[in-house]
Order: C-alpha cells, then structure tokens, then sequence
C-alpha cells in the first residue's frame, strides 16, 4: 500500500523559524521537538525547528527548551527558513519580519490578530503574490478551527451571521462575576495568571483583541476585506455587579460578543455590520452556555443553517495546536506543490456604521413613584417608533422619611439604534428620571 506521501523518504527536512517564546511560542517549541516523528509521517518532510528569536538569550523560561536553538537576530533566523511562525505578537517587528519571510519565499503561520486585523490585507496581497501561504488560524478563537470551515468548508453556502464569544479573557471576568461573585480585578488577575491575556489586558477588557477577531471573522464571511476602523467597539469595563445581577433575575447572562451581520440601512443600504459590545442573552441560547475562557463561533448559513464551533480560544497548548495545525498544512503544500489557499474579496460589501443597526435592547432607569411616569416614557418610545417588548418594575419603599422609588427595566423589540439613542436622550431629560442605570443590547429573544 502506498502512503499519500510516497515522497517522505526523498523530501528534504523543511526549516522552520520560530518568532517569540512566551506563551504560545513555547509550547509550539516543545511540540515540534517532541512530536518530531508523527509530525513529519504528518508532512511528508521533517519540520527542523532551526532557531528561536527570543529578546535575551537568558531570560528564565517554563518550559526546558535546548539553549543553543535560541538567538536574538531574528532578520537572519527568517532568511535561512521554509516556514515562519509569527508569536511575538505586537505590530512591529513582527510585520516587517513577516514580510522579509514572504519576500524570501518563506511560508507563515500567524496568531497575531492585532497585526492581521491592521495590516492584513497588504500582507495577504504580498504573500499571494509571492506564492507563498501565510495562514493565521490560532488568531480568531485559538484552537477552534473556524477560519478553515469559513473559508474551505462554507464557502458553497452564503453567511448571513456570524456571533462569537471570541475573547477568553472577558469571558472568564463575565463568567467569574456572574457565577461566583467574584470582582473584577480578581478576575481579570486570574485569567492573567492562566496565560489567556494579552501582554497588555486593556486589549482584552476594551474589546479590542475581539474587534480584531470579528474584523478577521467579517472578512472571511463575507469575502470582503474588513479593517478595525471598520469595526465597532465596546469593552465589558463599564459592567457592574449590579448588571450581571439584573441579568440574572431577567433570566439573561451578559456576554462580550463580536457580530459580524448582513444588514440594511435605514435608507436601504445592503451591507455588513460589524461590531464587539458585551449584549444580553437568554440562558438558553446555545453561546450562554460558554463558560470560563472558552471561545464559540455560532454562525447561520442560508443552506447550512446553524452552527456552532466550541473550544479553547486562549492558552499556550491550545493555540499551540492550530498553529501546528496551519504549519503541516502549509509545509504539505511545498511537500506536494500546487497552489495555497487564498482569500476572496468578491463581495465587496459596504460596513455599515453602528447608527444603523437593528437589534433589541435592554434599558434600566430609576424613577420617582409618582402617577403618570410610565405615561411619560411610553410616550417618548412611541415618538421614537421604538416598540416596547417587556416592561418590568420593581418599586423600592423608601425608609425612614425617604421617598420610595422605582426601578424599571424596559426591553425592546428590534430597533434602529439611532432611534434608541434618542429615545434614551429624551428619557434622560424627564424630570422624573433619577438615572439611566444600563443600556445593553440584546441577542437571541
Ligand atoms: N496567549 C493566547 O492564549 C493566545 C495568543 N495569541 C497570539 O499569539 C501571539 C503570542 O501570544 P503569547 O505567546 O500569549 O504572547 P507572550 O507575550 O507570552 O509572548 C510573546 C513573546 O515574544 C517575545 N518578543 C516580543 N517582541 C520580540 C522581539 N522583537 N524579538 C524577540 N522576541 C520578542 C516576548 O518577549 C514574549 O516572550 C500574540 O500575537 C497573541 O495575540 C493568539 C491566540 C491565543
Ligand atoms: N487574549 C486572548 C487570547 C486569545 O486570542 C483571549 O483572552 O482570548
Ligand atoms: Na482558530
């Protein structure tokens, strides 16, 4: 019986350059050394791990790797390799180490979704033009695949949505808050102990890290090339306890959603919504259940229908393995010939900004307990054309002398945002109001 890779004997070992030795780098190491032997039955050509750029030769490091594959010029390391893995993360040097790769024929595997999410589309032109793969599976939801199934497995079908909890990070701090009680620091300095944080966690909390991912997700769904500007974005810093708790007593959970959503303008526009903000859902919807730093891609399709992609996004081990995963791929390519895949742009669809969108919402206001209130508020929704779903109203008896008040929690049917937002302007502006205490967006009822 012959193997499909009748040539393993013949093929020269492939060399690979490895950039970065934190989390993910280090791990992809220790594989590649350790898993030697069925990576290459794998391949059909030894993968050589030739060197580690790392920034100090002697900076202690968890994971034992052999001392003299380490060295600080990566510009050489690069020009010597068949394959380059990107895991320094950042925007420089890692794109210009990229690009000198591509320029020397190399093929590159990638997890920095910052650098794609800004310079992708320079690079994916350069790499195709010199022929080469440059892949970057681990950079939206680590280990998932999601990126292949979007681009290879559904690209017969037409996305119409795409809903991911693709940042570990925040979900483990919702997820924490929500079901311990835990703060928010606490939380956050946990997920960094856990390795699932950027070297700089305000890219996770901001939702930053995730408008990449989503940016990523946009332009593979929907075959046009989507940049962060284009993406809009909200973090889960302004979540209080108070939110997650309300949450909970309406039967929702908050969660850090990156959507990317064929849409409408108001005035007709077709086009693509894309955009990262914590939203509502029902605890029954299939992405409530995603807890920890798990990672969920939910995508409907107008043949495949739903789908739901569930894994480790964050981690050394688990990034490790779609890096892996990218790098046999890419090296069976130069191992058998023929052309990589590349990135489609046919769609060409407009990104619509975030006053166009429609979705429902979830409004928390304090009021006074006084005849007529309700009336008032109504009344400036129905203005709006802004339709009411639910209205729920909690009166707290004030003591000792103090008036009682109520708290009202108010949730919409699908409206415009720039409706919502003068809705929410004009309550503001009633005498009666005594604060605005949330405004979230609601997925899934
Ligand atoms: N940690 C995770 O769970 C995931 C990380 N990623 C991405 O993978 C990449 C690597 O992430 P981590 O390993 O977590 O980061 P890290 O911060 O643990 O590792 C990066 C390493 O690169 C080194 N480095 C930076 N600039 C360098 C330079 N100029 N020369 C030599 N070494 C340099 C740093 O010293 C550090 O050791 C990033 O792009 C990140 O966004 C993607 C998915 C998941
Ligand atoms: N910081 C990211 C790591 C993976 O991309 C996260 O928390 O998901
Ligand atoms: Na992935």
């Amino acid at each position: 019986m012959t193997t499909p890779f009748a040539s393993e004997q013949e093929h020269q070992p492939l060399k690979v350059a490895l950039l970065g030795c934190g989390n993910v780098g280090s791990q992809v190491a220790r594989i590649l050394l350790q898993d030697a032997d069925s990576l290459a039955a794998r391949t059909g050509a030894r993968l050589e791990l030739i060197g580690i750029a790392v920034r100090r030769l002697e900076a202690p490091r968890e994971v034992p790797l052999p001392a003299e594959l380490f060295t600080t010029d990566a510009e050489s390391l690069v020009k010597e390799a068949d394959l380059v893995i990107e895991l320094l993360g950042g925007i420089e040097p890692a794109r210009s180490l990229i690009q000198t790769a591509i320029a020397h024929g190399a093929c590159v595997v990638s997890a920095n979704k910052a650098l794609l999410a800004a310079e992708g589309p320079a690079l994916y032109e350069q790499a195709d033009a010199a022929g080469v793969q440059l892949s970057y599976e681990a950079a939206v939801a680590g280990a998932i695949p999601i990126l292949r199934p979007i681009r290879d497995s559904l690209s017969g079908d037409k996305i119409t949505r795409v809903l991911g909890i693709v940042n570990g990070t925040t979900n483990y701090i919702l997820d924490q808050m929500d079901s311990t009680g835990a703060d928010f620091a606490t939380a956050l300095a946990e997920a960094q102990r856990l390795g699932y944080a950027e070297a700089d966690p305000t890219a996770d909390v901001e939702g930053h890290d995730a408008a990449a991912k989503a940016a990523i997700l946009a332009s593979l769904s929907f075959h046009t090339r989507f940049a962060l500007p284009d993406v809009h974005c909200e973090g889960i810093s302004s979540i209080s306890a108070a939110d997650i708790e309300a949450a909970k007593e309406a039967g929702l959970v908050i969660k850090l959603l990156a959507i990317a959503e064929k849409s409408q303008s108001a005035d007709g526009l077709a086009g693509v919504s894309v955009r990262v903000h914590p939203t509502l859902l029902p605890r029954e919807h299939p992405l409530a259940a995603v807890r920890g730093a798990f990672n969920a891609v939910f995508i409907e399709a107008e043949y495949a229908g739903e789908l739901m992609f569930y894994g480790q996004g964050a981690g050394g081990n688990p990034t490790a393995s779609a890096v892996l995963g990218d790098l046999v791929s890419a090296a069976r390519r130069i191992v058998l010939g023929g052309p990589g895949r590349t990135e489609t742009t046919t769609g060409q669809v407009a990104a619509l900004g975030i006053d166009q969108v429609q979705t429902s919402y979830c409004i928390g206001l304090t009021v006074t307990d006084q005849p007529g209130v309700l009336a008032q508020i109504t009344q400036i929704f129905a203005t709006h054309e802004v339709s009411i779903e639910t209205m729920r109203q909690t009166i707290h008896h004030g003591e000792a002398g103090e008036p009682s008040y109520a708290e009202l929690r108010i949730v919409t049917h699908r409206a415009v945002e720039s409706a919502l937002a003068s809705t929410v302007q004009k309550i503001r502006e009633l005498p009666v109001i005594t604060g605005v205490t949330s405004v979230l967006r609601v997925e899934g009822i």
